[in-house]
């Protein structure tokens, strides 16, 4: 087998007495190969910065499957027609309960979901050299192929997977830009995206009980991020996971997976499985709909094992407000809230929201600077003072500045949205 990575960058395998997680990450990140470039060198044992603490590990899924706890999967035939109100009503429970559902006969053609798949893996599994054009971590990228978007920040354990991430605008980005190992694949794969985002925002809009226009009126799915995964076999399957325990910063995530399985999704305190269905789409809530909706809407952790043998891939496809427009406001919906149900979460616009998602909670002079850059009237006595004013405290749940209030440990919210803290 092809010894693919630098020998100056094997200090990232393990050397027990004097480890350097900092140096180790380095010299991973530099070969640019990604894990697929470590398991194509023969690796028996994994670099210990992808390890996850045992109590991450627990797999509960059999457990699940006997309490018979199964993500709702939705028929979507004829939902245009005669099916409507029982599509929306299966939608509102699922999104209600699960945070999480499946949808068969959705109209895309199993050969479009089947193509996408394989240019996934031609990608990932194609020369390192040609991939490593594409190496960046730099989101100004609009295309960009990395391991572990936060590998270099993040004090989490790593995730065992590769990804290739497509920013697009209501559907745009030149196609020029795209790798052509799958370059037709990912431009008619978008296309589909673009579709189905409008059948289910009228969809999603109707099982809130708002008209059917309602979501798109507002303006809160126009940017597309489409980001293609590739989890290689792993030596060491129970020390690590393909991604760990998250929820999405999105509105609302499609997501396509081949047929090797391993996402999971938690209920309550069980991990449930997501089984792979031949030509199904994966639906799931992300946070931004949890503040829209006011908590009517879950959006609900997840997470992805390994497996020893044979490699997985996987399409997520991310629905957010228009980056265009990244400083509109957005808060729980007015027809969603009352005397008695009283707005959750402050307001917040997408580039604060994101910079919480993406910025660790111990770094506040980095999401101050970061939004001082963005958003150059921010007065932070003036957000003290209008916080002290609300009716209720609870309003600051989540989405309050880390260091703008004194809370206690507890009350820092931004830990409720950051995978490492949770
Ligand atoms: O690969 C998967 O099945 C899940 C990916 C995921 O959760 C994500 O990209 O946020
Ligand atoms: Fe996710």
């Amino acid at each position: 087998m092809e010894l693919m990575i630098p020998s100056a960058a094997d200090s990232f395998l393990q050397d027990e007495s004097s480890y350097d997680k900092g140096e180790a990450v380095k010299a991973f990140d530099e070969t640019k190969a990604g894990v697929k470039g470590l398991v194509d060198s023969g690796v028996t044992k994994i670099p210990r910065f992808f390890i996850h603490p045992p109590e991450d590990m627990q797999k509960s899924s059999s457990e699940s499957s006997h309490l018979g706890l199964q993500v709702p999967v939705i028929n979507f035939e004829h939902c245009e027609s005669y099916r409507r109100s029982e599509v929306v009503n299966e939608i509102r429970k699922a999104s209600e309960i699960w945070g999480f559902f499946q949808m068969v006969n959705h109209g895309i053609p199993v050969i479009v979901l089947d193509d996408m798949l394989a240019g996934v893996r031609r990608f990932h599994e194609q020369h390192r050299d040609v991939k490593m054009e594409f190496y960046s971590r730099d989101r100004e990228q609009p295309v960009r192929f990395f391991c572990n978007g936060d590998l270099l920040v993040s004090r989490a354990p790593a995730n065992w997977r590769d990804t290739i991430a497509f920013d697009f605008q209501d559907g745009k980005l030149d196609p020029e830009l795209f790798p052509e190992t799958f370059r037709e694949e990912v431009s008619q794969y978008i296309r589909h995206m673009i579709q189905m985002k409008k059948t289910l925002s009228e969809l999603i809009s109707e099982a809130l009980g708002l008209r059917s226009d309602y979501l798109s009126s507002i303006e809160c799915m126009e940017t597309e991020s489409l980001v293609c995964h590739y989890y290689p076999a792993c030596p060491e399957p129970d020390l690590t996971l393909g991604a760990t325990k998250h929820r999405d910063p999105s509105l609302m995530t499609i997501l396509l997976q081949d047929n090797m399985g391993g996402l999971q999704v938690r209920n309550q305190t069980q991990w449930a499985d997501v089984p792979p269905l031949q030509g199904a789409l994966v639906v799931n809530i992300g946070d931004f709909m949890q503040l829209i909706t006011n908590d009517k809407f879950k959006s609900v952790e997840h997470r992805v094992l390994v497996g020893k043998e044979g490699s997985r891939t996987s399409v997520a496809c991310f629905f957010y407000p228009s980056t265009a427009n990244k400083f509109k406001p957005y808060g729980a919906i007015k027809e969603l809230v009352s005397d008695d149900n009283l707005p959750i979460y402050r307001e917040t616009h997408v580039a604060e929201f994101l910079a919480y998602f993406r910025m660790e909670p111990v770094f506040p002079k980095a999401v101050n600077s970061l939004l001082e850059d963005h958003w150059p009237s921010y007065d932070r006595a003036e957000e003290v003072k209008a916080f002290s004013e609300t009716k209720n405290r609870e309003c600051a749940k989540s989405f309050i500045r880390a260091d703008s209030i004194e809370f206690n440990e507890t009350e820092i919210p931004l830990c409720n949205y950051h995978p490492t803290c949770s």
